[in-house]
């Protein structure tokens, strides 16, 4: 199991899935499954119920996800927000793999994506710098993806991923 964390823009949805491709693994967004669950947009979610609420259902469907069967989980950024799920991160077998993005460089791939509502946060550089020791905190792995391609960052979380044991990820997946 590969969770991937880090700040919006980070890359984590779109390498995610380039690297569940490459290992034949299904690939799962946290915020795909919160908006199917939910039948909402995220943006919607945040202006209708508050990123409170999105931070609780968030944390519910990361602890199913990690407890789940084995697969590449790409985590919203915000996640780490929530005291439970960096609790659930860590405590988990999974491979967590942070994808450490600059500032400029996140806003500079980000624009002003409509869809992602935190981008119009006033404190939004602040959110930055905090988040940054937790992502740091639930880490097992730092993959660094400024001035680097996608596929250059997926190379280098596969290379790593296909070094490790496979045995115990295949007991964890496989039950008996
Ligand atoms: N390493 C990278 N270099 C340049 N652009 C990237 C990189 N990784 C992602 N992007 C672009 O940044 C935007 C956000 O990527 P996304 O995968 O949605 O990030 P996240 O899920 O971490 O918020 C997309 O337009 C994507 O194509
Ligand atoms: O940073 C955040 O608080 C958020 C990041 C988004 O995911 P990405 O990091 O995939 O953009 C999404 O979960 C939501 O808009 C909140
Ligand atoms: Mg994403």
């Amino acid at each position: 199991m590969l969770v991937l964390v880090g700040f919006m823009g980070a890359g984590k949805t779109t390498v995610g899935r380039l690297v569940a491709d490459r290992l034949g693994l299904p690939f799962i967004d946290s915020d795909l499954v919160i908006e199917h669950r939910t039948g909402k947009a995220v943006r919607d979610l945040f202006a209708e119920e508050g990123e409170r609420a999105f931070r609780d259902l968030e944390h519910q469907v990361v602890a199913e996800l990690v407890g789940g069967p084995d697969a590449v989980v790409a985590l919203g950024g915000g996640a780490v927000e929530h005291e439970g799920t960096r609790r659930v991160l860590q405590a988990s077998p999974a491979q967590v793999v942070y994808l450490r993005v600059g500032w400029e460089q996140a806003l500079g791939r980000l624009g002003d994506d409509p869809a992602r509502p935190m981008l119009r946060a006033p404190d939004l550089r602040r959110i930055y710098e905090r988040r940054l020791a937790w992502y740091e905190e639930v880490a097992t792995w730092v993959v660094p993806t400024d001035g680097r391609t996608p596929r250059e960052v997926g190379a280098t979380i596969i290379e790593r991923a296909r070094a490790l044991v496979p045995a115990p990820a295949a007991e964890r997946s496989g039950g008996s």
